[in-house]
């Protein structure tokens, strides 16, 4: 499988689309793979893409050949992506989600579900000697801003870059799921507080980017070692042409602010796709919300699949040609996903960061001493050691974002301790319980052999008795014959 798949996929022709333009469709199938386009002009182009979903397919048929070893692959420690892009209306949400997401109707069920039964499946047949935790988090993008959708209070969310120039969310809300039933309700709630506005396209049509975001720990009780994969989907807003969807005031703004970002994403695919070999090139991740949590996904250490989404009536062909233009564009992203192990903490501060980071460190905390208490610096001067912080010492961000990364790190690692500590003392509960158990268990035993000492003894205390009897008896017996027999009668 390349790193990054990318599928069309075309939905029925709707009622509406029907009843205003008739059964005419566009696209003329040459396989699974392949089809030709007939455009405005009358004229052919031919497209080619990993897997083509025409009008029959089904969301089975999606899952298996575009989700199913992305998940696979999140077991394993590999990040992954799941994109589904296209016009409004076209099937994102319902590619993504089904008609709705707890739909209990098998067929119709969408990729989310289908992932969280992967994922559990995967998990369930794993080494019993491995823990393993899921944890989901769902934020959207909308007016640029980033909304946690699980706690809405939270609704301009940092976007940080981590130690190993991982993507993070700074103080996003984690929920653990532990089973599937659990985490559709999560993904039902979170879906819940998506924002959805009215256009003459779609009524319920989604004016934000919605992103789900999956993270599979596994911890091997063997080696300690810590496998994390990320996986992530994303069902984007709708590109539309503005003037089409009838949109004004809010919407309007809503519609140029999505556009923006989109575009901002189509930039990054060219920048990614275009630049020459063994030259750095500047991809614009920063230049969106919507990029800049893509960034790992798009470039980096991830596996990707985009699903472009397309009416195959006539009256969207200008729309479809240009989601499909970006589909053939993004073919052409190079990747390079690897697996996300970490030994034992102290092995991972490796050597790669040494220089840098002690350049960089001792520039920052120069800056924090003019600033802080000694004892500040001191403390932080500890955790960027702990820690391994490492920035760019030419950065002017780096000063910026060095609080919030240490404290991210901070509450992740004391999380992970909490959690360990969890552990550790249900693990002691349990031997506290067995020894309890076997304690009772040897009092039981004392008592019953101390009961069997007192039988034992029993026996002997009765011919002690006996024997007593018998020379008490013996005795009054000789009483009795000097009695009957005097010593002079007898002479
Ligand atoms: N493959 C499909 N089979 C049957 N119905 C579909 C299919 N794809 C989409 N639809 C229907 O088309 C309509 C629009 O689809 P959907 O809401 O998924 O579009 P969208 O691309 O997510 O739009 P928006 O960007 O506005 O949210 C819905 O009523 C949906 O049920």
């Amino acid at each position: 499988m390349p790193n990054v798949t990318v599928c069309a996929r075309f939905r029925p022709l709707s009622s509406k689309e029907r009843k205003d333009h008739g059964d005419s469709v566009y696209i003329h199938a040459i396989d699974a793979e392949s089809f030709i386009l007939k455009d405005e002009k009358d004229e052919d182009i031919a497209f080619s893409f990993d897997r083509v979903f025409y009008e029959k397919s089904q969301q089975a048929d999606i899952y298996e050949f575009l989700a199913l070893p992305i998940v696979g692959d999140a077991v394993k420690g590999i990040n992954g992506t799941i994109i589904t892009y296209g016009q409004t209306g076209a099937g994102k949400t319902y590619s993504m989600e089904g008609p709705n997401i707890l739909e209990s109707d098998e067929p119709k069920k969408g990729l989310l579900p289908r992932v969280v039964d992967g994922l559990f499946s995967c998990l369930r047949s794993s080494d019993d000697a491995t823990k393993h935790t899921i944890k989901l988090s769902m934020v959207e993008i909308y007016m640029e801003k980033v909304r946690d959708l699980f706690d809405l209070s939270k609704d301009n969310i940092q976007i940080k870059e981590g130690r190993m120039q991982e993507i993070l969310l700074f103080g996003v809300t984690e929920i653990l799921l532990l089973d599937p039933a659990e985490a559709l309700e999560s993904l039902s709630c979170g879906i819940a507080n998506r924002a959805v506005g009215e256009t003459q396209m779609n009524m319920k049509s989604s004016r934000s980017h919605c992103v789900y975001m999956f993270t599979v720990q596994q911890e091997s009780a063997k080696d300690r070692s810590v496998r994390t994969g990320k996986l992530i989907l994303v069902d984007l807003a709708g590109s539309e042409k503005v003037e089409k969807t009838g949109a004004e005031g809010r919407v309007l703004e809503e519609a140029k602010t999505i556009n923006k970002s989109l575009s901002a994403l189509g930039n990054v695919i060219n920048a990614l796709t275009c630049g020459s070999l063994g030259k750095a090139n500047h991809i614009p991740y920063r230049d969106s919300k919507l990029t800049r949590i893509l960034q790992d996904a798009l470039g980096g250490n991830s596996r990707t699949a985009l699903l472009c989404c397309c009416s195959p009536s006539s009256s969207n062909i200008s729309e479809s040609l240009s989601t499909l233009r970006f589909a053939a564009r993004a073919k052409h992203i190079k990747a390079a996903p690897c697996i996300n192990r970490s030994e034992e903490r102290n092995v991972e501060k490796s050597e790669a960061f040494s220089v840098p980071r002690n350049e960089s460190c001792e520039r920052i905390l120069n800056k924090l001493r003019q600033r802080l208490d000694a004892e500040d610096v001191q403390l932080l001067e500890e955790l960027f050691i702990q820690e391994g912080v490492f920035l760019d010492p030419n950065s002017t961000e780096g000063l910026e974002s060095a609080y919030d990364d240490i404290i991210l790190r901070t509450i992740s690692s004391l999380q992970k301790a909490a959690e360990d500590l969890m552990f550790t003392v249900e693990k002691l509960r349990r031997e506290n319980k067995a020894l309890k158990s076997r304690i009772s268990d040897t009092e039981r035993y004392i008592a019953l052999k101390a009961a069997g000492e007192n039988a034992n003894k029993f026996p002997d205390s009765l011919s002690l008795g006996v024997m007593i009897g018998f020379f008490i008896l013996l005795a009054f017996i000789v009483y009795l014959v000097k009695l009957l027999f005097p010593t002079n009668k007898m002479r």
